[in-house]
């Protein structure tokens, strides 16, 4: 099993620890959420993962090698921020082929893209567009995929086939990280979680995040 995994992170902007000694391992087949308050961290620490944020200190480890830059391995791994990233006069079909993934399979799980792949996406919804760009990274044929609120500007119904993706994508062996607002698509989804907090990382079981007194706060 492929093994994703990174330690001893430390982060700070000008003087302020951001970041201190968090862990976190992924595993291919498992989908590991990453829950945290707003402004803790988690954006950076996928960002560290992915090799597009330098530390003060990292190491990050695929099948127990040192990557100084995993976004540069091959094959390895792809990382959906949360604003748009993907040129808006691109069409769809070139955006799926970018990252390897056949037109068809995006529309055997949203048939209402048929048909529209010469379409650019600066033409669709904003909600349309993140489903694109969504759908890309989670079915890419790559090792892991690190999500940045995936489901927070999707409608309920387009959540729901993107969660059927991401489980039917773990399925084939591929990992998943996935931080999002929506607790209950992270708590309901996930194998694994991870709860960050005080600059560090825990790995807890759903239930001791249930009871968590943060799940129920309004954020
Ligand atoms: N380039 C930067 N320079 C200075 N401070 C930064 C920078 N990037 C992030 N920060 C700060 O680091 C902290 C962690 O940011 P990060 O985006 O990782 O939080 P987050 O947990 O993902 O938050 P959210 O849930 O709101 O997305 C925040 O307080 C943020 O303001």
């Amino acid at each position: 099993m492929n093994i994703l995994e990174a330690d001893s992170i430390a982060l700070s902007f000008q003087s302020r620890n951001i970041l201190s000694g968090a862990y976190i391992k992924l595993e291919g087949g498992k989908i590991t959420g990453l829950i945290g308050r707003n402004g803790y961290g988690k954006s950076c620490l996928m960002k560290i993962i992915y090799g597009t944020l330098e530390p003060a200190f990292k190491s990050v480890r695929y099948n127990g090698k040192h990557l100084v830059k995993p976004y540069l391995k091959k094959g390895l791994l792809q990382y959906l921020p949360q604003f748009d990233f993907v040129p808006r006069h691109l069409r769809l079909e070139a955006i799926l082929h970018m990252y390897d993934v056949p037109y068809t399979a995006l529309t055997s799980y949203f048939p209402e893209f048929a048909h529209r792949g010469k379409e650019r996406l600066g033409n669709l919804s904003g909600g349309q567009a993140r489903i694109i760009t969504t759908f890309a990274l989670i079915a890419a044929p790559v090792k892991f995929a690190l999500l940045d609120e995936p489901f927070t500007h999707l409608m309920p119904v387009h959540i729901e086939v993107m969660r059927s993706l991401i489980q039917d994508t773990a399925a084939k062996h591929k990992g998943f990280l996935i931080t999002d607002h929506l607790y209950d698509h992270i708590l309901e989804l996930c194998d694994v979680y991870y709860y960050l907090d005080q600059q560090t990382t825990r790995a807890l079981t759903r239930e001791q995040l249930q009871e968590k007194a943060y799940f129920t706060r309004k954020e």
